[in-house]
């Protein structure tokens, strides 16, 4: 019978080395993660992870000689780690430290090694994988045990401890999720489907076992991480999904090996009710940090002036959940006001501000022990920055920054310790010396003294034996058996003091070791251990007094955060002349000369952007019908008139010459996307229904923009569902939501007359002879036609293709609205292209051109449709001809 090994370990399998069975154990605990495995120098990978590896860092993969296929093998040096770590992280994988958990010289057999962190997309506190700008999320989404619409999620950022969860309908859920767009998204196996259909393949994700995901075994993983008999001190405890989401996390903390979290204080509840609604549609639409495509603009990349990491994080969060509450907004705003009308206090908050770096990060790594000495001496710096501030304000402000004089705090005994402690050019490594201060602690002057000044030290002992003994031959030198001793030649043996003690006979000399010798040969020997040990424990101290710290540090950083989101809000609208807007809780949105924040910027030389005033209210103009052609401005005015709301409700100052804003509660945007039907009817069906949803979920205080609604399906179609919400908005009996309603469907100008709080209005253009110059100014009243037709001239048309557009447009026009469909189909002018485009005869090569024409049905072509068309022919035309 077999016999276990004297480690309790089963014999080696054929094949298995001691070495090939630790990894393959290590490496069944952690599934799905690439296993970084440190052998001596190196980090190894092996088998699938060495080919993953190798092809995401470009390093050489190599097979070992023995016949088996999955013997890969591909390793880079242990200190290249923070280069191709982060590598492998933004390519999506887990990646397992696994390190070595003792010195290999004192192992008895084989090594200790052990997975030290997990780092997974959401989860690191490495610099190089974390955007300093942006927080670094990892969300774990609850779904609901029966058919009800509530689902849970959590949101954590580990780098800085941030930390909160919320429950409510899939909608909610999602649009959180584009709001804070986590690095990984963590959900439970079963419910793959779903979450794909709801989410794609956006994010990195990571699905965990069902049994995970209940209230019996997250609750109390947050009440004992906590401390805490139950969760009702933060506000969640009547929400099971969020506390399963949240709980999910904690779980998940630990199985990557994250042990160290206290900087993770308190959860918070994400706030439905504090924050404006904006669906998904709308934080994209706006453009309000991302792009919508390709080399756009997002609002942030203008606003954000922040000069720390923490601000710019805040000040993200600040734009995609625009505050509701009117004392809230105006606290912030009476901030920004202070700074722009006091040049000096600005001035002098952004020169504060400026070396303080990250102050939240940095707590967060004194309390996970991830700190090294430069960044603890950069913590020290930070936290000398906040008495100039406290200072700054307490003289300056007469308003609501004063109270951040208070509730900053120097932390100055914690300082004042690092300051005598550390090297202000301490080294990023702990265990190496060269961290403290000369003066810090006379037993480390004395070790540094021995071991830099070392021979110093022993000439001076050697010349003090000469004049004692007379022994002019005196010699201390030092060999690796005995180490320093003091030799003395034959002739003067006799004079060797009787302490001394004799350790080798030579030919001429004798050689002698004394107290003295050893005592300082000791010393000089282990000095520079000593050193690091002593340094290492002093570091380790620091850390500990930080600790102590953490709270207050993490309200530091937080009031710091916001101070510089406020200077950041304060420094754009000087650089941008913006105003302060009125804030009201009315009804009523009154914006004089608004302008597109973006768009203003991005002019090309010699253009001006052409303000305009917008007002919206509950009694006379509920909904304004904005016509005009392609291309006038209109949805530059619908996303402007947003955008300023929403600026104004973060507690920014606005693109205007004067605003009255009555607060906004929701803000929901739809675009009629041109390539519905392209995408599939069940698309447009999908956006249908959710439209539907929304629209009935609207208040009297929300804004709604539509822009070109119903244009991705057929004309007709369009015009009726244009028509039909605006109908819905206007006769809604509980609400009266205001809206903006951009169309090129001229037909909607009818609707002025029947609903009274419908009022229609155009972007005006001028027309000189076939051109037409954008006026782009917002005047009273609808447009008599549509411009498609004149945009597509400008864009080079051929005329004659023009000239017939014009025909097929006037018949539309006749009255479209009443008449049926496929009467008008039949009734459509015979088209006769041989005599209009190229005279009796079609040239051969036309003949394609000619049947496409004949095939195209204008009437289900929208706007754009039929100018790709039109386009697409022009070339055609061109190339044949
Ligand atoms: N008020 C303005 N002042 C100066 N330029 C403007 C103004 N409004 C819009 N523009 C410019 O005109 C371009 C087109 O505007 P916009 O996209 O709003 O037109 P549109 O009427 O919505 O057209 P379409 O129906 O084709 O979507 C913008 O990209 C911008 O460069």
């Amino acid at each position: 019978m077999a016999r276990k090994a004297a480690d309790g370990q089963e014999p080696l399998k054929k094949g298995e080395t001691p070495l090939s069975r630790q990894f393959n154990q290590i490496k069944a605990k952690y599934p799905g993660a690439i296993l970084l495995f440190r052998v001596g120098d190196f980090y190894e990978t092996f088998g699938e992870d060495a080919v993953k590896a190798s092809k995401i860092l470009g390093i050489v993969l190599t097979r070992r000689n023995n016949g088996n296929a999955d013997d890969h093998l591909a390793g880079f040096p242990y200190h290249s780690l923070d280069v191709y770590l982060p590598k492998l992280v933004r390519a999506g994988q887990r990646v397992a430290i696994c390190d070595q958990l003792e010195n290999p010289a004192e192992a008895k057999g084989i090594v200790k090694r052990g997975v030290t962190e997990l780092v997974t997309p959401g989860v690191s506190f490495n610099d190089q994988v974390l955007d300093n700008k942006r927080n670094n999320y990892v969300a774990s989404m609850a779904f609901p045990s029966s058919a009800q619409n509530v689902y849970g999620l959590a949101l954590l950022d580990i780098s800085t401890g941030e930390y909160m969860c919320s429950q409510g309908p899939l909608a909610y859920i999602q649009k959180l999720i584009q709001s804070f767009l986590p690095a990984e998204i963590l959900y439970p196996k079963k419910f793959r489907n779903q979450f794909v259909d709801s989410f794609g393949d956006q994010f990195h994700t990571f699905s965990l076992e069902e049994w995970i995901f209940t209230y019996d075994f997250t609750y109390p993983l947050l009440t004992q991480h906590f401390k805490t008999q139950n969760l009702k001190g933060f506000g969640i405890e009547e929400m099971p999904l969020g506390i399963i989401a949240a709980g999910v996390i904690l779980h998940y903390l630990a199985e990557t090996e994250h042990k160290q979290v206290a900087h993770i204080s308190s959860i918070q509840r994400i706030e439905e009710d504090k924050f404006v609604w904006l669906d998904r549609f709308t934080i994209r639409n706006l453009e309000l940090i991302h792009p919508s495509q390709e080399g756009g603009v997002p609002l942030i990349s203008l606003m954000d002036q922040t000069l720390t990491a923490m601000g710019a994080r805040l000040l993200r969060k600040w734009m995609v959940l625009p505050l509701k509450q009117l004392s809230e907004i105006q606290d912030r705003q009476s901030g920004v006001g202070e700074l722009v009308q006091n040049q000096d206090l600005l001035d002098l908050l952004l020169s504060y501000l400026k070396p303080i770096g990250d102050l939240e990060r940095l707590i967060s790594k004194v309390a996970a022990s991830r700190i090294n000495p430069r960044e603890l001496v950069q913590l020290k710096k930070a936290l000398q920055q906040i008495p100039l501030i406290k200072e700054l304000l307490w003289d300056n402000s007469q308003g609501s920054l004063k109270k951040w004089a208070d509730r900053l705090n120097p932390c100055s005994t914690l300082v004042d310790k690092i300051e005598l402690a550390l090297r202000d050019d301490a080294p990023m490594l702990a265990h190496q010396g060269g961290i403290v201060k000369t003066g810090f602690l006379a037993e480390l002057d004395e070790l540094h003294l021995l071991s830099s000044h070392g021979k110093e030290y022993l000439q001076d002992l050697q010349k003090r034996e000469i004049e004692r003994t007379g022994i002019s031959s005196l010699k201390v030198a030092y060999n690796k058996v005995f180490g320093y001793y003091l030799e003395v030649t034959n002739s003067h043996k006799d004079r060797v003091p009787p302490e001394w003690i004799r350790k080798q006979t030579l030919v001429n000399a004798e050689r002698y070791i004394t107290d003295e010798l050893k005592v300082y040969e000791e010393k000089i020997l282990t000095a520079e251990d000593r050193i690091s040990q002593i340094e290492y424990g002093i570091f380790q101290e620091l850390i500990r007094e930080a600790m102590e710290y953490l709270e207050l540090i993490q309200v530091n950083a937080q009031g710091i955060a916001t101070l510089d989101v406020l200077q950041s809000f304060a420094t754009t609208a000087q650089k941008n002349h913006y105003v302060k807007p009125e804030l009201l809780d009315t009804d009523i949105i009154d914006i004089k000369e608004g302008r597109h924040p973006v768009i203003e910027q991005y002019l090309p030389v010699g253009e001006a952007y052409v303000p305009n005033d917008v007002y919206l209210d509950n009694e006379s103009q509920q909904i304004i019908m904005i016509t005009g052609p392609n291309m006038a401005g209109k949805s530059a005015l619908l996303r402007q008139t947003a955008l300023i709301v929403l600026m104004a409700q973060m507690g920014s100052f606005v693109p205007a010459n004067a605003a009255t804003i009555g607060l906004v509660d929701k803000v929901f945007t739809r675009v009629g996307a041109s390539d519905n039907l392209s995408k599939g009817e069940s698309t447009f069906m999908v956006e249908m229904t959710e439209t539907a949803a929304i629209l009935n979920n609207l208040s009297s205080k929300s804004l709604v923009l539509l822009d070109e609604i119903g244009r991705g399906t057929s004309t007709y179609d369009g015009v009726s569902m244009a028509w039909a919400i605006a109908e819905h908005l206007h006769n809604h009996p509980k609400s009266r939501a205001k809206t903006l309603f951009a169309t090129h469907y001229h037909e909607l100008n009818q609707l002025a007359d029947d609903f009274p709080r419908i009022k229609n209005f155009h972007v005006s253009v001028k027309e000189m002879g076939n051109k037409i110059i954008f006026l782009r100014k917002l005047l009273p009243g609808g447009s008599a036609h549509s411009f498609g037709i004149h945009v597509a001239q400008m864009a080079g048309m051929p005329t004659p293709l023009v000239l017939r557009a014009h025909e097929i447009l006037r018949h539309l026009e006749k009255d479209h609205i009443k008449e049926d469909h496929d009467q008008k189909l039949k009734d459509m002018p015979k088209v006769n292209y041989q005599l209009s485009l190229f005279g009796a005869e079609i040239p051969a090569g036309l003949k394609e051109i000619n049947d496409q024409l004949e095939k195209l049905d204008v009437n289900s072509l929208s706007p754009i449709e039929a100018l790709l068309k039109l386009n697409e022919l022009k070339k055609m035309i061109n190339y044949k001809l």
